[in-house]
């Protein structure tokens, strides 16, 4: 049954994923949440922001509740708390919060980080001070924001390219402008 001829809640398999219908118009994908021992749940799951966000914020869940200070130039691989469990056919991104990144310089330097869907250590976000100053990253930050997106695995093979009009042209042979 195709998704759109679907009424009532549901599951329904789509290729290798498997989403769950709430209703009719709605589908979303189920993804499992886990704390890591020690971890505070207080901070509770990621959030969306706003009904329309793409990123659900990340929070810097650090096991002495205190706080790390970067220095310019440094990184540090900043713990979630979280154990996340993705459906087959799906990977979540990390990637970073422009406000941070425009006004301290935050960045990852690993963007957009890729957890795959059979992995179920510890979620980490490697944060990066591209500023000039140092950043305190406190306890219970949001410090990154997580997508979820649907994956395509290919079949590779040895074999002959087919011919195109471009050719060996890249790295900037259209021109500029
Ligand atoms: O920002 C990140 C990136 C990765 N991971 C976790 C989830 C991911 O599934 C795993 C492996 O990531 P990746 O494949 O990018 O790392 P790798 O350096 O290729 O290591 P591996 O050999 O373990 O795959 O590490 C994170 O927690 N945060």
């Amino acid at each position: 049954m195709s998704p759109r001829a679907r009424r009532g809640p549901g599951t329904v398999r789509v290729a290798r994923a498997e989403f769950r219908y709430l209703n009719q118009e709605e589908a979303q994908v189920a993804i499992a949440f886990d704390w890591v021992a020690g971890a505070d749940k207080g901070l509770g799951l990621p959030r969306y922001a706003t009904p329309g966000a793409a990123g659900a914020d990340l929070r810097a869940n650090l096991p002495d509740r205190g706080e790390i200070v970067l220095a310019p130039g440094a990184r540090v691989l900043v713990p979630t708390g979280l154990r996340i469990a993705i459906p087959d056919g799906f990977e979540v991104q990390v990637r970073p919060r422009s406000g941070l990144a425009l006004k301290h310089g935050i960045t990852l330097p690993n963007t957009p980080g890729t957890i795959d869907s059979d992995y179920r250590g510890p979620l980490g976000v490697i944060v990066m001070n591209a500023g000039e100053a140092d950043f305190v990253i406190a306890h219970g930050d949001r410090i990154a924001q997580m997508v979820v997106a649907p994956v395509v695995r290919a079949v590779f093979r040895e074999g002959p390219l087919d011919e195109t009009a471009r050719g060996a042209g890249g790295f900037g042979s259209t021109g500029r402008g």
